[in-house]
C-alpha cells in the first residue's frame, strides 16, 4: 500500500505523475477549457479526483453529519427499526445479500424525497409528528437553490417528504420555501456539483451535446442514492463480545469494487481509510493507494455506467475503506444514477473504427438486476461486454 506524498497538489496541465491522485480547483483559476480538460484526464487516467473549492456549502454538510451522527448513536434496537435494507435503509456489517462483510454500519436513503419519505414512515411509524421539517431562517431560504454554477437540468421537486434520525431533524419539503432539510439540501448541492462535473467531462471529450450526461441524472425519476457510512472505532463493537474473527490489521470497512452508478461524490471527516487501486507505473500491477483525508474537500469518482458511456474512455475505479482502530470515519457518498429505463450506450462519439463499442446496450434497471445477484468485488462490466455479432450489428447500422 502507497501513501501518496503530494496528492493533494493541484495538477499539472500537462502530465499526472503515476500514483498521485489529481486534484482539481472547480473554481476554474485556469478556465473554463482547462477544468473541463483536467477533468477529462483525471478520469481517463484515473478514474477519480479530489474536487477542491467545489462550491457545495460547508453548512449544508455540517447538517447533514449532525443528523448522521445522531442516528448512528442510537441504540442498536432503535438502529435496526430503519432496516434491514431492501436495499434501502439500515444496515450493519451485511453489505448486499450475497455473503459480502465489511466493518460499518450505514443508511442507504433514495435521493427522490418521496421515497425519503415513504422510508421514514416505515422507520418511525410510532411519531409521525418526529419526521415534521424544521422552520430554517430566511438567509437559508434565500441562499438555497441559488447556486452561481451552471444550472442542472432538474425539475422542480414536486413532492413533499420528512425524515428524521434521532434527535436531529432530516427533513424535505416544497411546501413552503423557508423550509430546509438536511438530506434535501445536500442531495441538492452534491446533485449540482455532480452535473457540473458531468456537463465539463461533456465538453472536454467534445460531445455534440456536452449535457448529455448530466441529463441523465438529473431527470426527476433518476435512481439516484444516498449512502451514509459509518466505520466505528472498535469493529468488535458491530460484531458484539466475544468475536475475534478479524483482527485491527486485515479490518476491511468496504470491500474492493467499482461504483454501478454514472458517477460517485465523496465527502467524509478528518479520518482515512479510503483506498483507491492504481497501476504501480513499473509495470509491477496496481497497487492500493491512500487518499488522504480531507473534509473540505470531495472525492469523485467515475462509475460504471459513465464508463460503458465513453466506451471505456473514462473509467470506473476500484476502491475500498480499511477500517480504522483510532477514531470513527463517517462518509457520504451520493451515486449520481440515471432513471431505470434509461438506456446506456456508448455515445457515438466515443466510437470508431479502431475504437469499437465494447459494451452492448442495457438500461440500469438490467445493470442494477445484474449487481445485486454479485458479491461486492465482482467486475460487472464484464457480464455486459459485446459480442461480434453486436459490432456486425453496428457495422449494418452505420
Ligand atoms: C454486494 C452488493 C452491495 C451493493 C450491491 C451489491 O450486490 C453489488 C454492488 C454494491 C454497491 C457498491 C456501491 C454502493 O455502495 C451500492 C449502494 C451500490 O449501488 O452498489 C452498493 C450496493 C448495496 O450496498 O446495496
Ligand atoms: O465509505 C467510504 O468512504 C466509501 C464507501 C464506498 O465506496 C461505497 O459506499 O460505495
Ligand atoms: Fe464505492
Amino acid at each position: 500500500m502507497v501513501v501518496p506524498s503530494a496528492a493533494s497538489r493541484e495538477m499539472a496541465p500537462e502530465s499526472l505523475p503515476l500514483g498521485i491522485i489529481p486534484t482539481v480547483d472547480m473554481s476554474a483559476p485556469s478556465g473554463r477549457g482547462e477544468l473541463a480538460r483536467r477533468l477529462v484526464r483525471a478520469c481517463a487516467e484515473r478514474g477519480f479526483f479530489k474536487a477542491v473549492n467545489h462550491g457545495v456549502p460547508a453548512r449544508a454538510a455540517a447538517r447533514l453529519d449532525a443528523a448522521a451522527s445522531a442516528f448512528f448513536a442510537r441504540p442498536a434496537q432503535a438502529k435496526q427499526a430503519a432496516g434491514p435494507p431492501d436495499p434501502l435503509g439500515y444496515g450493519s456489517r451485511n453489505i448486499g445479500a450475497n455473503g459480502d462483510v465489511g466493518e460499518l454500519e450505514y443508511l442507504i436513503l433514495h435521493a427522490d424525497p418521496a421515497t425519503v419519505a415513504r422510508k421514514a414512515r416505515v422507520i418511525d411509524a410510532e411519531d409521525p409528528s418526529r419526521f415534521r421539517s424544521t422552520r430554517i431562517g430566511k438567509d437559508d431560504a434565500k441562499r438555497k437553490g441559488h447556486s452561481e454554477h451552471a444550472p442542472c437540468h432538474k425539475e422542480p421537486n414536486r413532492l413533499a417528504g420528512h425524515w428524521q434520525v434521532g434527535r436531529a431533524v432530516i427533513c424535505s419539503s416544497t411546501e413552503r420555501i423557508n423550509e430546509s432539510v438536511a438530506v434535501n439540501e445536500y442531495v441538492d448541492a452534491v446533485r449540482r456539483l455532480a452535473c457540473r462535473v458531468l456537463d465539463l467531462l461533456g465538453e472536454g471529450l467534445g460531445l455534440r451535446d456536452p449535457t448529455s450526461f448530466s441529463r441523465l441524472i438529473s431527470a426527476v425519476d433518476s435512481d439516484s442514492l444516498l449512502r451514509i457510512n459509518h466505520y466505528p472505532t472498535s469493529a468488535a463493537a458491530l460484531r458484539g463480545p466475544g468475536d475475534r474473527s478479524c483482527t485491527a490489521e486485515d479490518a476491511i470497512g468496504f470491500g474492493e469494487h467499482t461504483d454501478p452508478q454514472i458517477l460517485s461524490v465523496l465527502r467524509a471527516n478528518d479520518v482515512d481509510g479510503l483506498q483507491v487501486l492504481l497501476p504501480d507505473g513499473r509495470g509491477g500491477g496496481d497497487e492500493w493507494v491512500q487518499v488522504p483525508a480531507d473534509p473540505a474537500a470531495f472525492f469523485i469518482n467515475v462509475g460504471d455506467l459513465l464508463q460503458a458511456l465513453t466506451n471505456g474512455r473514462l473509467v470506473s475505479i476500484r476502491h475500498r475503506v480499511m477500517a480504522s482502530t483510532s477514531r470513527p470515519r463517517l462518509s457520504t457518498i451520493y451515486f449520481a444514477a440515471p432513471p431505470l429505463h434509461a438506456r446506456v450506450s456508448a455515445l457515438p462519439e466515443t466510437v470508431a473504427a479502431g475504437t469499437p463499442r465494447r459494451y452492448r446496450p442495457f438500461t440500469w434497471a438490467e445493470y442494477k438486476k445484474a449487481m445485486y445477484a454479485h458479491r461486492l468485488s465482482h467486475n460487472r462490466l464484464d457480464l455486459f461486454h459485446a459480442s461480434a455479432d453486436d459490432d456486425a450489428a453496428d457495422d449494418e447500422h452505420s
